[in-house]
């Protein structure tokens, strides 16, 4: 996003609002937990998970028309996706934690970087053993 958009304060809090079907509640809670690991292991930032009233990050599943100006539009809702040229899906899989991640660097005022292998990357890839690019480290603690 342009300029400085972040959070004035460390102690970041999130809800979890609802929940897929498709997906155990308890996987889910993990997931989001590691998600925000991803960015508290390299800032000073914390995430603390609220029950109910406000939190800075509300979280819910969605489908299609959700509430805001931006409908979901992929099969799955959550995912604009187009496969690259070839046949079938070229055995994509889809991480919640690897989406969640990336949802969560956006909430914290990240935009999208250019370089393939980042996190911050437009485009989402499925890989086995995430770590963050040497450029999603850079621009988050940039702001933090
Ligand atoms: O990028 C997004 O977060 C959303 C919304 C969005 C579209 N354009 C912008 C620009 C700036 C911020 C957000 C968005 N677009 S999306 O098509 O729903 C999408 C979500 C996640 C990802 C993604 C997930 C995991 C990895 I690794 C890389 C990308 C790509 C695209
Ligand atoms: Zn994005």
């Amino acid at each position: 996003f342009a300029g400085d958009l972040k959070w004035d304060h460390k102690d970041v809090t999130y809800r979890i609002l609802n929940y897929s079907p498709d997906m155990e509640a308890s996987l889910t809670d993990d997931a989001f937990a590691r998600a925000f690991k991803v960015w508290s292991d390299v800032t000073p930032l914390t995430f603390t998970r609220l029950y109910d009233g406000t939190a800075d990050i509300m979280i819910s599943f969605g489908k299609a028309d959700h509430g805001d100006p931006y409908p979901f539009d992929g099969k799955d809702g959550l995912l604009a996706h187009a496969y690259p040229p070839g046949e079938g899906m070229q055995g994509v899989r889809y991480s919640l934690f690897l989406v969640a991640a990336h949802e969560f660097g956006h909430a914290l005022g990240l935009d999208h970087s250019n370089i393939k292998d980042a996190l911050m990357y437009p485009m989402y890839k499925y890989v086995e053993d995430f770590s963050l690019h040497r450029d999603d480290i850079e621009g988050i603690q940039y702001l933090y």
